[in-house]
């Protein structure tokens, strides 16, 4: 039986980045959003950042009003934030770490090390109407902890995998196939992201048994050169293509005994 089709969620941070540069009105992060769904976004990821170097709370009430799709909102684990979201109730809610001097979000959360705060948000989020999704690294203690939190959707952290190069990609994308296969038969529905771009992208959607990817850098980086969505069908089509070819590789492996090549990881 195919699996059903992975799905994209566009991060549109960055276009918030560049408006919060000015000051302006423009770029608008919510007309971005709309032009990711008429381009084939099944979702909308916005961090709504403790310092809101990007994103507002202004536009996630825009956002939560013009949706078709659906809404991802990425928070630190607050008492401001959960706050925030029990007003909203976005579909979506993502448990992210947050550090002020940070350049992006380093590691996933330590969920191991925070498991009664993370059950407590966990609770209350689902109260609210939201499926809370964790963002963690592909650690088996993690993935445990989250099912002990009650959140049944996991995010794995990327940015390993993104940096890494040569063998240590190969290292890390084995750990990530490991963390989805895991996860998956925990019963908890396994996502991924950051650091994605368009040459590492099929490599990771070839994992079986992920649900979503969240990519936002790279898709908005490429926008300003060939146009938003352009840039979105185009991530579209490469996780798509990704995950056929995984399902490709795993009959393979299955009636052969030896994988058909899967996309592999290519440095740049
Ligand atoms: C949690 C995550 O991976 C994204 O939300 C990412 O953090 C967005 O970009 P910044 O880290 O630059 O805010
Ligand atoms: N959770 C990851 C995300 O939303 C996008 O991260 P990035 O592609 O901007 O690195």
């Amino acid at each position: 039986m195919h699996p059903p089709r992975i799905l994209l969620g566009v991060n549109i941070d960055h276009i918030a980045t560049l408006r919060q540069a000015r000051g302006t009105r423009y770029p608008d992060p919510v007309q971005a959003a709309l032009l990711a769904e008429e381009a084939g976004a099944d979702g909308i990821t916005v961090h709504l950042r403790e310092d809101r170097r990007h994103i507002q709370e202004r536009d996630v009430r825009l956002l939560d009003e013009v949706l078709t799709t659906r809404m991802n909102l990425e928070m630190a684990v607050t008492e401001e934030m959960l706050a925030f979201a029990e007003k909203i109730r976005p579909a979506h809610v993502c448990l992210v770490p947050e550090k002020r001097e940070e350049l992006t979000t380093e590691g996933g959360l330590d969920v191991v090390g925070s498991l009664d705060a993370v059950v407590a948000a966990c609770r209350r989020l689902a109260v609210a109407g939201c499926e809370v999704s964790l963002f963690i690294d592909p650690e088996p203690a993690q993935i445990e902890a989250a099912v002990t939190a009650g959140a049944p959707v996991i995010e794995l952290h990327t940015g390993a995998y993104a940096e890494a190069r040569g063998e240590a990609a190969a290292l890390e994308h084995a750990r990530l196939s490991a963390a989805v296969e895991m996860a998956a038969d925990l019963g908890l529905t396994v996502n991924a992201g950051h650091g994605l771009h368009y040459h590492n992208v099929e490599a990771i959607a070839a994992i079986p048994g992920l649900h979503e990817l969240n990519i936002g850098h790279g898709i908005i980086a490429r926008a300003l050169f060939v146009g938003l969505k352009e840039a979105v069908a185009e991530m579209k089509r490469l996780a798509i293509a990704g995950q056929e070819a995984g399902l490709l590789a795993a009959l393979d492996e299955h009636d052969h005994g030896h994988p058909h090549a899967a996309p592999e990881h290519v440095d740049r």
